[in-house]
């Protein structure tokens, strides 16, 4: 029904949609209003907060109580941490990263290819449009389930660069072993059993890859390349950029900056994380600011539980002390939307 929408665009993005982005002056320096942010609970754009570090978790000393405690004490204030010793090379990491850019700097034309539909968000494009007045993203991304299998829509899946393909599942593959050791030492540092968090992902658990791109921006005061949101998903692992800083997460009332670590991935938990822990563990809420001169980019992949799987506190999380926080919940990335539609924000919807 719906074919695929082609968007003009400014400053090297392609705008949202052809209503938005029709009788905008394309001559002008400056962003549209519809990229403009208005005040909100999380304070004005302010792309220099202080650099609070968020913590370093070692994943290959994860054996030890000392690390094993320090990624309880992360999750548990924070909701993330940057991680080294996951064993993938720098060398494969900064492949990855190339490849994202290869492909956003493509002519247009050969992007096309894979171009989202208009109320779709798999496949290529900018934010989807959900209701009026939506402030938007400066930013452009490409959004592809990659497992299970039998669900990706290779259609959507770029033929340039030429592995592209390849290298994305090869990469997921290795952040399944990630996602494999941080669920099993979160279980652990909860005293629960070992497999508990990958039981109640299923053996269906989705693993999308949403690759980000945020070209310049002249208007860095007012405009955000990601607005403030807490991921959906159970667990986001994060590939930055080696080069442009960008990420801010809010913690204790204020936004901090997110240093580089090239080697590094930042591990954060989603909302679905939150939920299962009973609270005890937090979905950070963060954000993403502009580079008047830099483009900046991002590869996101999201893993969450298989839908037909409920979704609740797990058992050993819920006592007397600590009550059911939160209502069980089937398909959260439907009723994620589903809230986004209505202005509401989603983890407040399931809290009791
Ligand atoms: O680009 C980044 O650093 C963050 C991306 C992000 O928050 C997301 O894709 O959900
Ligand atoms: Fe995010």
């Amino acid at each position: 029904m719906s074919s695929k929408f082609i968007a003009p665009t400014m400053a090297g993005l392609v705008l949202p949609h052809e209503e938005v982005s029709q009788g905008i002056d394309m001559n002008r320096d400056d962003p549209p209003k519809e990229f403009f942010v208005k005040e909100s609970a999380f304070g004005a754009v302010d792309s220099s907060p202080p650099l609070i570090p968020i913590p370093v978790i070692d994943l290959s000393m994860l054996s030890t109580e000392t690390e094993l405690e320090k990624l309880r004490s992360a999750l548990s204030t924070w909701g993330c941490f940057q991680a080294i010793g996951h064993g993938i090379s720098s060398s494969f990491l900064d492949k990855v990263r190339e490849m994202a850019k290869d492909f956003f700097l493509l002519p247009m034309e050969e992007k096309e290819n894979c171009f989202r539909e208009a109320y779709n968000n798999e496949g290529f494009g900018s934010d989807v449009v959900l209701s009026k007045g939506q402030v938007f993203d400066w930013c452009n991304r490409l959004f592809l389930m990659v497992f299970p299998e039998n669900q990706r829509k290779v259609n959507f899946w770029p033929e340039n660069p030429k592995d592209f393909g390849e290298t994305l599942i090869e990469y997921t593959m290795n952040i399944r072993s990630v996602r494999d050791v941080v669920f099993k030492a979160t279980a652990k540092s909860l005293n629960l059993e070992e497999d508990m968090f990958l039981k109640h992902f299923g053996e269906k658990s989705t693993m999308r890859i949403r690759v980000n791109f945020y070209p310049p921006c002249p208007r860095t005061d007012k405009v955000l390349g990601l607005k403030p949101h807490s991921d959906r998903s159970g667990v986001t692992v994060l590939l930055q950029d080696k080069e442009v800083e960008g990420l801010q997460v809010f913690k204790d009332n204020q936004w901090s900056r997110v240093p580089i670590i090239p080697h590094a991935l930042i591990v954060n938990l989603g909302d679905q994380m939150e939920i299962m822990t009973n609270g005890v563990m937090k979905s950070p809420v963060h954000r993403v600011t502009t580079n008047a001169e830099h483009m900046r980019g991002s590869v996101a992949v999201l893993i969450e539980p298989d839908i037909e799987e409920e979704i609740g506190p797990v058992e050993g999380l819920v006592n007397e002390e600590r009550p059911k926080m939160y209502k069980t919940v089937k398909n959260y990335g439907h009723f994620n939307y589903t809230c986004f539609q209505k202005g509401i924000v989603p983890i407040d919807a399931v809290k009791l």
